[in-house]
């Protein structure tokens, strides 16, 4: 899929950042408040020592003005130097002590808050997800939805322990050293503040700046990624075409891009930290100056009151806390906007509405007779798409429980999409297919898809050992009956030869069997689930000759009593089947047993002399018309 082409997934502008925090933290509601309480009084204890000092300096050292502490009792204090220098120490002590337990009491609510959050919310995400259907995700990338699940809840999470926590620090810490220095001496407060609205102003310009260089670099980040993840799983094509060099190229030009775009965002993110401190560094140096001034020969004009050297060395400490928490401001700006967008996408997960959904009232199906019916069932897989005729048109026909109906037709024809509507991995546009006479929608999708058992075209392995993959689906199965299953798919010969038997690894997608092992494997885990109907959808096409012939065996084995939907390629797996379909362009063509259709000499007998190796008889009509097929499927266009 082109980058440009729309996917199902659309960021969605419609709920707040702050709705889904509140809802996914609903229940850890009380860690948050101890986050924050315990940060707002970790700050405060780091206001008290430059005050005790200032305090110390005045009252001790110099002996200026009296010792005493806001809401202490002036007569609970110790009259000789030496006391006091104690209670100075002690107090100092014990407010970093007290700073040491909030701050761990602190960061251990936030980050229990914002660690529930991000995984109830990528939960709930995945769960969301996997209620879609395949439309869904025939039309969205894979990449992106990893994304969502991965980066964007993590992005959520660290706006959380990182922007959010760090917000508040920053808040408390210039709310209160700026209340306290207002409280000491009201100008000489106003000088060493004049560096906030500086600093904000300075950061705000730095975020704008910035924002477009990180947006080019994930841009390129992301495209260096794709790059990456399709040469691994295309490792093999590479090798076989020798594309070694030419793939190599493609990475460094891919890289390169990104070293580009990175090192442009490097420059501007090196030259804020210097100019914060010269910022800082100039502020310090003006309170320094005029505090210094002050303290030597009262105030400077226009300034009034008194400056004390303990005040003094107070200021300087304050004012040297609260510049670099300030320096956090562009980040957290940052990690806010980022959290922003990602909180579009996973709303846009959330927010997706599966097409294919449950009834209101689902109808319980607890034991299938298997009948199976499609009444004039129109299908397309875009509808919107009125230029492509639909794929499936006006289809009808009936399967009486326990018999079996083949269905063939050219590559293109709608076989695969016609049994993908009986486990409603679609549902159809027009028409209805029904089991037991109830319309598919309208029962519990569970039951449905229990009674149904469906072996796709290309069999999906999980990664995890054979036992496991045969047992999918059924995953109270004992040993006994996963080993029967495996007997009856053909299946438990070569799984005893495999390195550790049924606990052998598969791999990823299985690539550690053959296709063939692989289609047993899935044919096993069909055989263990016992369903009342039988979809194969091509199930041997992967096999040798000889191994078909042992799996056809098992399958007729199991299809019999079992009402049996079986696309073939190769016809005599249908042969022997009660009624044969024949599509062609998304239509019925042909319908009846072997026998009949033979004597019919339509498509199904060309198609069975071609399979015959019989070409000489083949009409040139049959070949006109393949020849025109092929033309249109590989054109896009209509078939017939
Ligand atoms: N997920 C999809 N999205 C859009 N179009 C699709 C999708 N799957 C199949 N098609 C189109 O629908 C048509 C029928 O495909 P289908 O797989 O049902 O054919 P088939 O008869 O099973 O073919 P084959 O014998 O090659 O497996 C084809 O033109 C195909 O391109």
């Amino acid at each position: 899929m082109s980058a440009e082409e729309p996917t199902a997934l659309e960021p969605s502008e419609g709920g707040s950042m702050w709705r889904l925090y509140a809802a996914y933290g609903r229940e850890n509601t009380g860690s948050a408040v101890l986050g924050t309480v315990m940060a707002l009084v970790a700050r405060g204890t780091g206001l008290v020592p430059a005050l005790l000092l200032g305090l110390a300096i005045d009252a001790v050292l110099l002996d200026t003005r009296p010792f005493s502490l806001p809401l202490v009792p002036d007569a609970w204090m110790p009259p000789a130097a030496a006391g006091q220098l104690r209670v100075t120490v002690a107090v100092i002590v014990g407010a970093t002590l007290l700073g040491a337990v909030a701050s761990y009491l602190g960061s251990y609510g936030w980050n229990r808050f914002a660690q529930t959050v991000q995984h109830d919310l990528r939960t709930d995400a995945y769960e969301h997800l996997q209620a879609q259907d395949r439309a869904f995700f025939d039309s969205s990338r894979t990449g992106e939805l990893l994304a969502v699940l991965n980066n964007d809840v993590n992005q959520l999470e660290s706006f959380l322990t990182d922007g959010v926590n760090s917000g508040l620090r920053i808040v408390a810490l210039v709310v209160g050293v700026g209340l306290v220095m207002l409280a000491l001496n009201p100008w000489l407060a106003l000088v060493s503040l004049t560096a906030v609205p500086v600093l904000v102003l300075f950061t705000a310009a730095f975020v704008r700046n910035i924002q477009p260089k990180y947006a080019a670099m994930r841009e390129s980040v992301g495209d260096l990624n794709a790059r990456l993840e399709n040469n691994v799983g295309g490792i093999e094509v590479i090798k076989t075409e020798g594309a070694e060099t030419y793939e190599t190229e493609r990475v460094r030009a891919a890289s390169q891009s990104y070293y580009d775009t990175n090192w442009d965002a490097i420059r501007t993110r090196i030259t804020f930290f210097p100019a914060l401190s010269l910022i800082s560094g100039l502020s310090f140096a003006l309170t320094f100056a005029v505090g210094a001034f002050w303290v030597l020969n009262g105030p400077p004009t226009p300034f009034s009151g008194t400056v004390t050297a303990g005040a003094f060395v107070t200021f300087m400490l304050y004012t040297q806390q609260f510049i670099w928490p300030l320096a956090q401001f562009g980040q957290i700006v940052n990690s806010y906007q980022r959290a922003r967008a990602s909180s579009d996408r996973v709303y846009a997960v959330l927010e997706a509405e599966p097409g294919v959904r449950e009834a209101d009232e689902p109808v319980a199906l607890p034991s299938v007779a298997g009948r199976v019916e499609y009444d004039d069932v129109t299908f397309s897989y875009d509808p919107e798409d009125a230029e492509t005729p639909p794929v499936l048109r006006g289809v009808s026909f009936e399967v009486s429980p326990g018999d079996t109906v083949g269905i063939v037709g050219p590559t293109g024809s709608g076989k695969s999409t016609l049994v993908k509507l009986l486990v409603r991995l679609y549902d159809p546009e027009g028409g209805a297919v029904r089991i037991d006479g109830h319309d598919v929608r309208d029962v519990s999708i569970a039951d449905l898809r229990r009674a149904v058992g469906y072996v796709a075209q290309e069999p999906f392995l999980f990664y995890g050992t054979v036992r496991e993959n045969i047992a999918y689906g059924t995953f109270d199965a004992d040993d006994d009956a996963i080993e029967t299953a495996a007997h009856r798919a053909a299946a438990h010969e070569f799984v005893e030869n495999l390195p550790e038997g049924y606990e052998t690894m598969v791999g990823e997608r299985g690539v550690k069997l053959s296709g063939g092992q692989r289609q047993r494997v899935a044919l096993a885990r069909t055989f263990l689930k016992e369903p009342e109907i039988l979809v194969l959808d091509e199930a041997t096409s992967h096999v040798d000759t000889e191994t078909e012939a042992i799996i056809q065996r098992s399958l007729r084995d199991l299809a019999t009593d079992r009402t049996t939907v079986a696309i073939a390629h190769r016809l005599s797996t249908v042969k022997d089947a009660d009624t044969v379909m024949v599509l062609e362009g998304g239509r019925v063509v042909e319908q009846g047993t072997h026998r009949e259709l033979l004597a019919e000499n339509g498509l199904y007998a060309n198609l069975w002399r071609v399979q015959a190796g019989d070409f000489e008889d083949l009409p040139d009509s049959f070949f006109e018309a393949a020849i025109a097929r092929r033309a249109a499927i590989e054109g896009g266009g209509e078939s017939d």
